[in-house]
């Protein structure tokens, strides 16, 4: 059966050998194998790996043909295909389902590039029920997730991903191992989910929110972002001394620990 890629539906398709055990040999095995969960496994280059090494794949695809083909060309009882879309998706439910308790769940994904971001922040709200991700992302969307505060791809992402997990930027992965090959070349990251800063916040869909504000205007100093926050310039300014942070530092200069600062007492 021929296979068109589908540009509108992200599809740029892997088959390296080596580049394939690279990606999976990134999700852990011990101490126990856990639930994988695969979003678009396309024609099931990282699946047919997985099923190999994990007791039980749930693979999410919006390609009806694309889940027809892996069904007919994947004779696993390991293997669960879902014809869905990722975004509608209720992981709770999913890991209920076909997950055992107390199992570590991990997420895989060559991501669709067109929602690289809904699909992060779909994870990140979720991030509870999971252990680890390894996603595959344009490399640009990579550096900035992974930054440190001061480098000069930092961005909220930056921080939001540090607030969810330990990031890390794993390798860089050339356009030419893609097929179609896409313009820029990608990289993948993995994130191991942590839940002490969740803890800090009593709501932490308003953090996200908060921080993507203060990086409105990244030129602008931070007591200018939160003052256009907080519609207050002068209570700005309060906030900022009470935490004892410069005004005059951009965003890009402050760390996550320097944001939950200002939030958790902003929260209180
Ligand atoms: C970059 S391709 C990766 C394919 C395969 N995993 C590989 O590495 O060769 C992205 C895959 O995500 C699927 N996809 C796109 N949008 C999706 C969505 N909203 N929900 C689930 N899958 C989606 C595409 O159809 C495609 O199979």
């Amino acid at each position: 059966m021929t296979i068109q890629a589908k540009k509108h539906f992200g599809q740029n398709f892997i088959k390296d050998p080596g580049l394939i055990q690279k990606i999976v040999n990134l999700i852990p095995s011990s101490p126990e194998p856990g639930l994988v969960i695969e979003i678009g496994p396309g024609k099931g280059a990282l699946t047919r790996e997985l099923i190999k090494r994990f007791p039980q794949v749930v693979a999410i695809e919006i390609d009806s043909d694309l889940a027809d083909y892996l069904a007919t060309t994947i004779d696993s009882p390991k293997l669960e295909i879902i014809n869905e879309d990722v975004l509608e998706i209720n992981f709770e439910q999913l890991i209920q389902k076909y997950g055992k308790p107390n199992q570590p769940v991990y997420l895989i994904s060559n991501l669709p590039y067109y929602i690289t971001s809904p699909i992060l922040f779909q994870v990140f709200a979720n991030s509870q029920i999971f252990h680890k991700a390894i996603f595959m992302m344009q490399q640009e969307v990579a550096q900035r997730l992974t930054a440190e505060k001061n480098e000069h791809n930092y961005n909220n992402l930056s921080v939001v991903a540090s607030f969810f997990g330990d990031k890390r930027y794993e390798f860089l992965v050339k356009s030419h191992y893609f097929q179609p090959q896409p313009k820029v070349d990608s990289a993948v990251i993995s994130l191991t989910f942590k839940n002490d800063f969740l803890q800090k916040v009593t709501n932490p869909d308003l953090f996200v929110a908060f921080v993507r504000q203060l990086f409105n205007n990244r030129r602008k100093t931070i007591l200018n972002n939160l003052g256009t926050y907080l519609g207050d310039k002068q209570k700005a300014k309060l906030v900022l001394e009470q935490v004892k942070i410069d005004p005059q530092k951009r965003p890009e200069n402050l760390g996550l620990t320097e944001f939950l600062e200002i939030f958790e007492l902003l929260d209180s």
